[in-house]
């Protein structure tokens, strides 16, 4: 697994990773969010060597990456600014970092394979769309079979088919017993792949918990009730101290589960078309807990459009 503890990069004056501590525990999908420059990337880049924590640390399966013998056994990392000679093919890529990594060939064949690249293995990578980049990284991830997996924005470029294999091969890795963290700006993807998340804003750490109680902690939730007496509904919830809201022809409770509202109503003889518990996204949730957080905003004569609140299912 991965841990960090006080983890910090400064730029000069600015600190973008602020004393982060977290474990990325082995078996589970953990979702790493935040705004634009709040710090993923450099974190992750961190957990890989590839920049040198200022202060604090961070360690896979105990150690830190430069001191392991065999890296890309260790962890396997997809991330942003991916280095590929744009002359070789992708069998090539595989093949020198299999080499300096103790990594038998036959494992070139079963990656390229499993990220679905074998017809274009032979073919220079200075060509391959953003998409076929994302699967050779992700590929160049996987080559060690890693206990421990870093993916950085995987779908980015991804095609909807794309982005559904990245889902489903984050928890089937999870799934195997790995530590799998993974990046995101697509909220509704990280809601169904995501078990953990750690949510960060301007370098420190807004949130560390699971994603059920991450929407139950930051997203507004209410019970919308349909009834053909909705006057009389409406005064019966209120004198039960409820917060009751009129929208149209429907009313929304707040203060009490979608049960709680059927047996009042049904004890008062009130007829009920319909009783849904409507939660808002993590999308919402995120905007809700990240708003002081974010450093980019788009000026003030960006057209805003209303979140639709819909009924989600939390996995
Ligand atoms: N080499 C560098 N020198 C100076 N500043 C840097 C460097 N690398 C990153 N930064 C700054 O660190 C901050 C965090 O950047 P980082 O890429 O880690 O954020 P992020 O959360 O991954 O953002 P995004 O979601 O936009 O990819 C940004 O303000 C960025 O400009």
């Amino acid at each position: 697994m991965i841990v960090a503890r006080g983890l910090t990069k400064t730029y000069g004056e600015k600190t973008v990773v602020d004393a982060l501590s977290f474990t990325v525990e082995p078996g589970r999908v953990t979702g790493f969010l935040g705004p634009n420059g709040a710090g993923k990337s450099t974190t992750m880049r961190m957990v890989v060597g590839l920049d040198r924590p200022t202060a604090g640390s961070v360690t896979v399966n105990g150690r830190s990456y430069a001191d392991s013998p065999a890296p890309l056994r260790e962890v396997g990392a997809l991330l942003e600014a991916r280095a590929l000679h744009p002359g070789r093919t992708a069998r090539n890529h595989l093949r020198w970092l299999a080499a300096s990594n103790g990594i038998p060939r036959t494992r070139i064949d079963e990656v390229l394979d499993l990220v679905g690249l074998e017809s274009v293995a032979d073919q220079r990578v200075g060509r391959f769309s953003l998409g076929m980049g994302q699967r050779l990284g992700i590929a160049v991830a996987l080559l060690g079979d890693p206990p421990v997996v870093v993916l950085d924005e995987p779908v980015n470029g991804l095609d909807p088919e794309g982005i559904r294999w990245v889902r489903n091969l984050a928890r089937e890795l999870a799934g195997q017993g790995r530590a799998v963290l993974v990046s995101s700006h697509l909220m509704s993807e990280m809601a169904v792949t995501a078990d953990h998340l750690l949510v960060i804003g301007r370098g420190r750490m807004l949130a560390d918990c699971s994603m059920g109680r991450f929407i139950a902690d930051h997203a507004a939730s209410h019970v919308r009730v349909r009834t053909p007496r909705t006057a009389d509904a409406e005064a019966l919830l209120r004198s039960r101290g409820l917060d009751v809201d009129v929208h149209g022809g429907e009313l929304r409770v707040q203060g009490v589960d979608a049960a709680g509202v059927g047996d009042l109503l049904g004890d008062a003889g009130l007829r009920v078309h319909e009783l849904t518990l409507v939660r808002s996204s993590l999308e919402d949730a995120f905007m809700t807990l990240t708003a002081d957080s974010v450093e980019y905003v788009a000026g003030a004569h960006t057209p805003t459009v209303e979140p639709v609140r819909e009924a989600q299912a939390v996995r």
